[in-house]
């Protein structure tokens, strides 16, 4: 277990760990110019300093995928694969208390950037697992492979959907994946065996334009706001049996405006007595797998952009089909691994919550797309979720300890035989 507390000095070993998590943190891999090319640099040598194999895949131009490799005892049995994305989210500077490059760790031991939480961390933490499994002396059974990946933030089309589909991925013959999960408040780290399928949706309406003065029944703007109104109505019957418990985050919708795009513009901001011809709006929608994709479009063109009322919508659902079956990793016989990752974590010292649907998008709706178990795992507990927010940070307690969780599962993970 970690022996560093808030408040206790760090050993030798410990500020070497920490400082190489502040290297990785500090390369800049923001959207929308991530620097993958010193990411994947950084990756290969930490990798080389362990003994791992590397290899570079680029199946895009300037957006490697590093594979490291350490191989097992048994390279016939299928492997573990330990997934993280490089890229992070872009930041608003002026309103973090912490540069979101510095890597900053102040007073009560929190290091602060983006990246901390989701997921630069987590990639970290697999190869420190690694090393440390390495020094003692452990061999394992079954192969270990660990991927960095690109572009899980803008929707993984030029990472993981077309890794998974690639040669060299085929060939790994992989039992099982981690990837990321959330922090969790509680002492209890989050587990999830599922994801909520992300719908990007933008409707436009539009109408008679004319003077700002008149009454007029079908103008771009009454088009578009009884579409809100219809969005807002949807959202509020989602949220209100969130709010009374009766589902979980996971099993509902979310569904969120992001912009509004409309007026016509002039020096002081808007011209005022002018009714536009047209009005558009955007929303982040989230869909369980519990809720049949097929009804949800129609209520869609049916009730947000009907053709009756002049309105358009583009739909993005990130490379699933609306047919597609929406895939969750059981926790069964045939599928020993959630139930390993709970014993090792416990094993470590640590607790698991019940699996959960996770309530964004991760790249492992590819792996699972591909017919992989995937389990959605950061071991951070005790931290509020900070994803994509201002000061997000990891205190260094934290981060350590999850490196021993790493290590306990994969002792578990690759030794684990299948009853056969
Ligand atoms: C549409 S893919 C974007 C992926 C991103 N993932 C996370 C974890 O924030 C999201 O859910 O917005
Ligand atoms: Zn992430
Ligand atoms: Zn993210």
């Amino acid at each position: 277990m970690a022996s560093l507390s808030a408040s206790s000095a760090k050993t030798e070993e410990e500020t070497e760990i920490i400082t190489r998590f502040q290297t990785y943190l500090r390369i800049n891999t923001v959207h929308p110019t991530p620097d993958y090319i010193a990411a994947a640099r950084f990756i290969i040598s930490e990798a080389k300093s362990i003994s791992l194999e590397t290899q570079p895949i680029e199946l895009v131009l300037g957006k490697p995928i590093v594979l490291l490799k350490w191989i097992g005892s048994d390279p016939s049995l299928p492997a573990i694969l330990l997934n993280s994305h490089v890229d992070v989210v872009a930041f608003e500077e002026d309103k973090w208390d912490h540069p979101p490059l510095g890597a900053e760790i102040d007073e009560q031991g929190r290091i602060y950037a983006r990246g901390t939480q989701d997921m630069k961390s987590v990639g970290m933490q697999y190869l420190e697992a690694i090393r440390k499994l390495k020094a003692s002396g452990f061999e394992p059974v079954r192969s270990v492979y660990v991927t960095f990946v690109p572009d899980e933030e803008i929707g993984g089309t030029d990472g993981v959907a077309k890794f998974v589909e690639s040669d060299t991925f085929k060939s790994l013959n992989i039992a099982i994946v981690l990837d990321e999960g959330l922090p969790s408040p509680t002492e209890s780290y989050k587990v999830f065996k599922g994801e909520r399928i992300p719908w990007w949706i933008q409707i436009k309406a539009v109408g008679q334009p004319g003077h700002g003065s008149k009454l007029y029944d079908d103008s771009a703007m009454e088009n578009l706001t009884k579409s809100i109104d219809s969005v807002m109505r949807f959202r509020a019957s989602q949220f209100d049996q969130l709010k009374a418990g009766l589902k979980a985050e996971g099993d509902v919708v979310s569904v969120n405006m992001v912009f509004l795009k409309a007026g016509t513009p002039s020096p002081d901001g808007f011209v005022m007595n002018l009714q536009p011809s047209e009005a558009e709006a955007g929303f982040d929608m989230r869909v369980p797998p519990v809720v049949d994709p097929v009804a949800l479009e129609k209520r869609l063109v049916e009730e947000w952009a009907p053709v009756s009322r002049n309105m358009s919508f583009d739909l993005w659902r990130f490379n699933q089909d609306i047919e597609e079956k929406h895939l969750v990793t059981a926790k069964d016989d045939a599928n020993p691994w959630l139930e390993l990752l709970g014993n090792a974590v416990k094993e470590a010292g640590g607790k698991t919550s019940e699996p959960e649907i996770f309530p964004a998008s991760t790249d492992s709706r590819y792996f699972r797309r591909a017919g992989l178990p995937a389990i959605g795992f950061s071991p951070i507990s005790n931290t509020p979720s900070l994803l994509h927010d201002h000061n997000e940070y990891l205190s260094q307690y934290e981060y350590l300890k999850g490196i021993d969780m790493y290590v306990s599962i994969l002792k578990v993970y690759t030794s684990y035989a299948s009853p056969e």
